[in-house]
Order: C-alpha cells, then sequence, then structure tokens
C-alpha cells in the first residue's frame, strides 16, 4: 500500500519509521506551515487547500493524520472524509496484538506495544511507545495513550482523551471522554468527561467545562 501523511512534526517522524519498518511506500506529506521541499526526504505535496488534487492525483493512496493533538487531529479527519479518502494504519511490526481485537482506522501503534485479548481500540487513536493495553479494553476514537501508558483488564476510555506518559489505570475503570489524566498518575476510580486529573489516586484539578 502506498500513504500520505498529513502533518509533518515530530509525532509524523515515528509515523514515517513505522510505516518504512513495515516496508510501505510514503507518496508525501501534507502541511499548512512546513516550507521545504521534503520531509526526512519524503516530498512534501503541499498544504490542506491543495488536498483536492492530491486525492485526484493519488487516487488509491491511504491516509494518517500525523498530529498528536486529539482535537485538532479529529478536526482534521473530518475535514478530509469531505474528499472520501480512505484511511490507512500504522502498526509498528514490534506491537503485540491480541485475539480479537479490533483497531479502527487512522490508528497508530508506536513500538513495543502491546494489546491484549478482545480489546476494542477505536478510529484515529494513538497507542504511544510501549503502551499496554490489557484484555477487553475499549479506547473510543481519536483518543491518545502516551507513551508507557498501562491499563489493566477492562478499562474504557472515552473520545478524545489523553492519558499522560506512565500513567497506569486499574481494572474496569472507566475515564470519560475529553478528559486528561496527567504524567504518571494512577487511575483506581473513574473519572467523568472533561476534567484534567493528576496523581497518585489521581484527582481532578481542572474542570474543562468552565473554559467557557
Ligand atoms: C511522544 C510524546 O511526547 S507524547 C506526549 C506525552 N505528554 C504527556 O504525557 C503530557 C502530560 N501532561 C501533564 O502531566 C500536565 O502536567 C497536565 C496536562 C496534567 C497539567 O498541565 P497544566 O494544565 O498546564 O497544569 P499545571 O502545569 O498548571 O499544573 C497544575 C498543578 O498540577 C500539578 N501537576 C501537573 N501535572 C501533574 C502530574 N502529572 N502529576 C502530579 N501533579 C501534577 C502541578 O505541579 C501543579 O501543582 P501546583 O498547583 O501545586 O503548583
Amino acid at each position: 500500500m502506498s500513504y500520505i501523511i498529513y502533518g509533518a512534526g515530530g509525532h509524523a517522524k515515528v509515523i514515517i519509521d513505522i510505516l518504512h519498518a513495515n516496508h510501505e511506500m510514503i507518496i508525501g506529506v501534507v502541511d499548512d506551515y512546513f516550507k521545504a521541499k521534503e520531509f526526512k526526504g519524503i516530498p512534501v505535496l503541499g498544504k490542506s487547500e491543495d488536498i483536492k488534487r492530491i486525492v485526484k492525483d493519488y487516487p488509491d493512496a491511504r491516509f494518517l493524520v500525523a498530529i498528536g493533538n486529539n482535537n485538532i487531529r479529529m478536526n482534521i479527519v473530518k475535514q478530509l472524509e469531505y474528499f472520501n479518502i480512505k484511511w490507512g494504519t500504522a502498526i509498528h511490526p514490534s506491537a503485540i496484538i491480541g485475539s480479537e481485537v479490533t483497531i479502527g482506522e487512522g490508528t497508530v501503534m508506536m513500538p513495543n506495544v502491546v494489546v491484549n485479548a478482545d480489546s476494542v481500540i477505536g478510529k484515529h487513536t494513538i497507542l504511544n511507545t510501549a503502551t499496554t493495553v490489557d484484555h477487553d479494553c475499549s479506547i473510543a476514537d481519536y483518543v491518545h495513550l502516551s507513551p508507557g501508558v498501562h491499563t489493566a483488564g477492562g478499562v474504557s476510555i472515552g473520545e478524545r482523551t489523553h492519558i499522560g506518559i506512565a500513567a497506569s489505570l486499574i481494572p474496569g475503570v472507566h475515564v470519560g471522554k475529553d478528559t486528561i489524566v496527567g504524567a504518571s498518575s494512577c487511575v483506581l476510580s473513574d473519572l467523568p468527561d472533561e476534567i484534567v486529573a493528576v496523581g497518585c489516586p489521581a484527582k481532578m484539578i481542572k474542570n474543562l467545562k468552565d473554559k467557557g
């Protein structure tokens, strides 16, 4: 398969390495701010305003949105869907995927990720380096599990939630949508939608509904 990557930043570098490790062909990258003609030796095809032409030129390409911020990634996905593009996935060959795991389109899994049996991973979700998702978990669309996150069995995480680096979640807990869990936190009980929670045990420090 051949891929087009939307975004030319640090997250894109890692996705490019994964696609290379899988011997996939990368046609080019699209970015509104990157000025050079090549990114990591890959042609820059244009900006978001050029998408219509790019999709016409490469009708079989699979797209990946390489943007770490969950809301920005979702908004770009929704803009690209207007052009009926096809989505890819990027799963590093060192990732271990258990039986009956489902993985949504657009999702990426960095080196040494483990997803155990019967877990569901949503669309356009990031399982970052060495994250483990144990059995029977449900990780929704546009979630980002940072490097070294560990979810025990039966954990569920709502849309667009970001779990910070090295956080851990005990069996069966639910984290709502649009929530942020701080680095190295441990989640010992359910967390609602739209909060920032930190510490061990993780406690709310900000209510994002108050943002206005
Ligand atoms: C490959 C990659 O790079 S993937 C990217 C991975 N990124 C991450 O993991 C980022 C995780 N981010 C964090 O942990 C951040 O600290 C956040 C999002 C939880 C909070 O950030 P902010 O909203 O800016 O909060 P802020 O820095 O103002 O801190 C507020 C208070 O919470 C405390 N705090 C912040 N984060 C944490 C944490 N992880 N654990 C414990 N306490 C924390 C601060 O010390 C501060 O306490 P104080 O009021 O007593 O001084």
